[in-house]
């Protein structure tokens, strides 16, 4: 029987242990879509707590906690910090076969030298050894960031945000990583929302722009893009839940604009042409720029409406759409292209049941000399799982090319959560482990380390070119 994480944790032969030791373990990590505070890394402040660090803003952790019938109280509620660690702790025996069972260990063993199996019993002892560590020095957030190798981090960001801890960032020669935001212009999609003209207001301040019409909108969305890229942005990020095609002109959306700022009334045929006319620019502003087009499809988001007024966005109350993508994103694709605006494009999905369809898709649009334009995006939410990454890769294999995958990524808004790419890269050297020993792919550790290296790594390095 193997032993619980052991050194050869995921890695189920030989091959697997060769490609995992000798090609990924050690490769830098791009993390190119996370939503960690880049003034926390600025800052660069002790954390509180195991809890501050661990569960403060961890939905992942929130939602295990209510299905193993925690309080609220001791979840995002007024218990103290103690008695939520605690209430973690207790969950954590509960939550094996989940991918948090593993990354929980293998953060306490990564960071902290703690090998016990968290539970209850374990649980006081635990507390009080990572929160000395955390008083200490070399556990503050630029630590967790340099003790992971990681190169780059990718933050999201609003174009309304003036980027401030970026810029301090980018000017501080003493971290030597890179920061930089994603922009991702939700708000300007999202026409029908109580947020959206309170949004427009806090676009004109940080563009120093008025925006009295779409036109301005449209002109203050470059510039702020443009402002983006002196920043060291390389890439857009769009939670698109739904995806929009109707087709219309600038003048239609022009006057949807103008009903928006009336507070009038606007149908969901008005607003889909709204999104679809504003996407498209969008889409040819960041090919303009050379930018990578992230688009995160089918999450359905903030469900439970009493949590959802209670404790707002991203906080454990999403799931996934199980609608159509085909027809309204190839459109989408197609129009980009006929118009040469098409840009590299990272194509997420919520739901599995949309990864064949989307690796199918954006074989329709590979090209321009790049390789792997089109990206199917990497197993995302609720799908960073064993079986859940695995299976993005058996299908980008299947229908693509699983060699010019531009890899996993953190997604999170926690300083502990790059084990999760280690997790990713195990399961990846033992897909092509397991290929080589059942005879499916040759035993050339030459050519498969390049291909495992360039998945790790040098692919997204190609890819973003964050400068
Ligand atoms: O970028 C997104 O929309 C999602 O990653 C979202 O932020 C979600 O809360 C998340 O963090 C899932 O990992």
């Amino acid at each position: 029987m193997k032993t619980f994480l052991d050194q050869d944790f995921l890695l189920s032969n030989a091959t697997a242990v060769t490609l995992y030791e000798q090609y990924a373990k050690d490769m830098p990590i791009i993390d190119y879509h996370c939503h960690i505070s880049p003034e926390q890394i600025y800052r660069n402040q002790p954390f509180r707590n195991i809890t501050d660090i661990w569960l403060g803003g961890d939905h992942y952790k929130w939602r295990l906690m209510r299905a193993n019938g925690v309080d609220e109280a001791f979840i995002t509620g007024d218990a103290s910090d103690y008695d939520k660690f605690m209430a973690w702790a207790k969950t954590v025996p509960m939550t094996i076969g989940n991918p948090l069972y593993h990354w929980s260990h293998l953060e306490l063993r990564r960071f902290f030298g703690i090998d016990t199996l968290l539970d209850e019993t374990t649980a006081p002892a635990i507390w009080e050894k990572t929160n000395t560590m955390l008083q200490s020095d070399g556990f503050r957030p630029r630590d967790f960031i340099t003790k992971s190798n990681v190169e780059v981090v990718c933050t999201t960001d609003d174009p309304a945000d003036t980027l401030e801890y970026h810029v301090k960032l980018k000017d501080d020669q003493t971290f030597p990583v890179k920061v930089v935001p994603a922009f991702r212009p939700d708000k300007a999609l999202r026409i029908t929302a109580d947020t959206f003209v309170p949004w427009l207001h806090q676009l004109e301040e940080t563009s120093g722009r008025s925006i009295p019409d779409y036109a301005a909108l449209l002109d203050a969305l470059t510039a702020r893009a443009e402002f983006f890229h002196e920043v060291g942005c390389r890439t857009s990020d769009h939670a698109l839940d739904t995806v929009p095609y109707e087709p219309t002109t600038f003048e239609e959306a022009a006057a949807i604009f103008e009903k928006a700022l009336k507070h009038e009334p606007i149908s969901l045929l008005e607003e889909n042409k709204y999104r679809t006319y504003t996407l498209v620019f969008l889409g040819k502003l960041y090919a303009r720029l050379g930018w990578v087009m992230q688009l995160h499809m089918h999450a359905a988001r903030n469900n439970n409406t009493r949590m959802f007024q209670r404790l707002g966005p991203d906080t454990g109350n999403d799931a996934m759409y199980d609608g159509q993508l085909a027809l309204s994103l190839g459109q989408l694709l197609d129009t980009l292209e006929q118009e040469d605006g098409l840009p590299k494009t990272i194509l997420y999905s919520l739901n599995p049941k949309d990864f064949p369809v989307l690796a199918a898709w954006m074989g329709s649009f590979q090209g321009g000399g790049i390789p792997g334009k089109m990206q199917l995006g990497a197993a995302w939410w609720f799908n960073d799982t064993k079986a859940g990454m695995l299976n993005q890769m058996q299908v980008l294999a299947d229908i693509g090319l699983l060699s010019r995958f531009v890899g996993m990524l953190t997604d999170s808004r926690s300083f502990l959560s790059y084990p999760r790419h280690e997790y990713f890269r195990r399961l990846l050297c033992d897909l092509f482990g397991r290929w080589v020993e059942q005879g499916e792919a040759p035993n050339d550790m030459a050519l498969l380390g390049q291909i495992i290296q360039g998945i790790c790594y040098n692919n997204a390095k190609a890819y973003f070119q964050f400068s």
